[in-house]
């Protein structure tokens, strides 16, 4: 008998048809976590669940499972998502009692760093290594450093965005945490306030993002993870080699600095450093980059629109200012972080707008989760997005309402919102993060009233992420207090 190629290829054509669906029957009908509510099609294939990873409104679309389902959903064959609050902390928090959710095969890409450690030991190894550059004390002697920024961010304000037209904001809050994460972690700004310009970087690194997320996302496939690079546009991987090569190439200049002034790598070099090589210190410095300025800037982006859509809480927060301080001069770290309505405007603005939305991927060691057994192997996450805007966990959960932290009454769920996630993998820039929060603030309150021009942006409806947000242009307009100066800069 005689077959010809056709006949071969169609039959394994068939071949593969029928595994396919055999293997999405079993997952739906005969997978241990067959039980667990969701969509049928999400419990057949993860294609689902990775088309709307790639869309960019992820979020958006956990969280209208979430509504229909309940607080856990079965978004993958083998993938689960929560929205309760009780989740966090069983998932991400520590107890010698319990079995601990390690980061799963979402975060196995390189180069190797304190983020993607997956290792328990290796990662707290690493984070004793780095811990010093982010203690107490190098955060108050690092004051200087991010006042210095400030100040330049809050001039230039005074020449680009007072005028009739304002500016655009998100622009202006990215060159100021570009510029100041650049110095704290090379020693060297990126220049983009003075230039009133983006550093080639910053387009790198939203592009690094995208790459993050393409490669990411191809791991719940092997047969397309093995094609690597190939399941991401060329474009996007060019971009992820060039983030990385300059990453290295800072990481050696800054090696050759001579320098004694406190950042965030201070301490990693000479004979008493660590000893960490520079692979390894490029990419921790390339993390710190990306963790240490699109959030921050992304947290200043939607705090500012959700304040200036809503008059009654900006002009709460605006009387709070005016009133702590004297003059621009006495805007402190310390004293900032005194000002209740201030940081209840702070909680808000995470939980609203949370600069990571996307689940954190963990991995199930064999464990509960909110009383239910998740076996061994299945990755699950907390939604962040659909942990603060669900019903249940907030009253009126999508009005911006940062009078819900200084209530005692209310009953919220507060530890619903985890920005800065928690236990062994919080985040090591939060104090940091926060610092800087209260200063942007407060001193540009201080200074100016702010409008917003573009009246009809909708935030939510104009975002999308993917680990971090891209977000819409915010337009402000600016206008000088009178009376009030715009700092003078030492280079001046
Ligand atoms: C508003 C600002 C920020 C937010 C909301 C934020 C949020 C987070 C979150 C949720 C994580 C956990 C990620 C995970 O489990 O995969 C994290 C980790 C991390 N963040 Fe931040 N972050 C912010 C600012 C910063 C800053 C300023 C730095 C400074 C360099 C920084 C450095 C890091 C690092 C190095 C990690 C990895 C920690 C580890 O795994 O041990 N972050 N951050």
């Amino acid at each position: 008998m005689v077959v010809n190629i056709w006949e071969i290829v169609g039959f394994s054509a068939i071949l593969g048809a029928v595994f396919v669906l055999g293997r999405a029957f079993y997952n739906v009908f005969f997978h241990p976590l067959s039980k667990i509510p969701g969509p049928k099609l999400c419990a057949a294939t993860d294609f689902i669940v990775a088309y709307h990873f790639l869309s960019g409104r992820y979020p958006f679309y956990i969280k209208s499972l979430h509504d229909k389902y309940g607080t856990v959903v079965r978004i993958g064959p083998n993938q689960l998502s929560f929205s309760s609050a009780s989740s966090w902390q069983d998932i991400y928090g520590h107890s010698y009692r319990r079995k601990q959710f390690l980061k799963s095969n979402f975060y196995a890409y390189h180069p190797r760093h304190l983020g993607n450690e997956r290792d328990p030991q290796k990662h707290s190894e690493m984070k004793r290594k780095l811990s010093h550059g982010f203690s107490v004390k190098a955060l108050s002697e690092q004051e200087d450093i991010v006042q210095n920024y400030l100040d330049r961010f809050i001039r230039q304000i005074n020449v680009y965005a007072a005028g009739p037209k304002g500016d655009e904001m998100v622009k202006w809050y990215n060159f100021f945490t570009f510029d100041l994460i650049g110095d704290l972690a090379f020693g060297e700004s990126f220049g983009s306030l003075n230039d009133a310009k983006p550093h080639f970087w910053v387009s790198l690194l939203l592009g690094n993002i995208k790459a993050l997320a393409w490669r990411s996302v191809s791991r719940w496939f092997p047969v397309f993870d093995k094609l690597g690079v190939w399941t991401a546009p060329k474009r996007v991987m060019k971009m992820r080699t060039e983030h990385m090569e300059y990453s290295r190439k800072k990481i050696v200049q800054r090696m050759n600095m001579k320098t004694t002034r406190r950042d965030l790598l201070s301490g990693q070099f000479g004979p008493n450093g660590p000893g960490m090589a520079i692979p390894e210190l490029s990419g921790q410095a390339s993390l710190f980059i990306t963790a240490g300025s699109e959030t921050t800037a992304t947290f200043l982006s939607g705090t500012t629109y959700h304040l200036l859509k809503n008059p009654r809480i900006y002009n709460l927060l605006v009387e709070e200012i005016r009133s702590a301080y004297n003059t621009y001069e006495e805007i402190t770290g310390t004293k900032a972080s005194q000002l209740k309505y201030l940081s209840a405007v702070m909680d808000e603005g995470f939980r609203l707008y949370p600069p990571f939305a996307v689940g954190l991927y963990r991995e199930s060691p064999g464990e509960t989760v909110d009383g239910i057994f998740i076996p061994k192997g299945v990755e699950l996450s907390t939604s962040p997005w659909s942990a603060c805007r669900s019903p249940e966990n907030f009253h009126n959960p999508d009005e911006f309402k940062p009078e819900r932290w200084l209530d005692p009454d209310c009953t919220d769920k507060k530890h619903a919102s985890q920005p800065f996630s928690l236990g062994s993998r919080v985040c090591i820039g939060r104090n940091l993060a926060l610092k800087e929060i209260r200063l942007v603030l407060s001193k540009m309150l201080w200074v100016y009233d702010m409008e917003l021009v573009n009246k009809d942006l909708d935030l939510d409806r104009d975002s999308t992420t993917y680990f971090l947000w891209i977000k819409p242009e915010i337009w402000v307009r600016f206008t000088r207090r009178q009376g009030v100066q715009v700092p003078i800069l030492d280079s001046e």
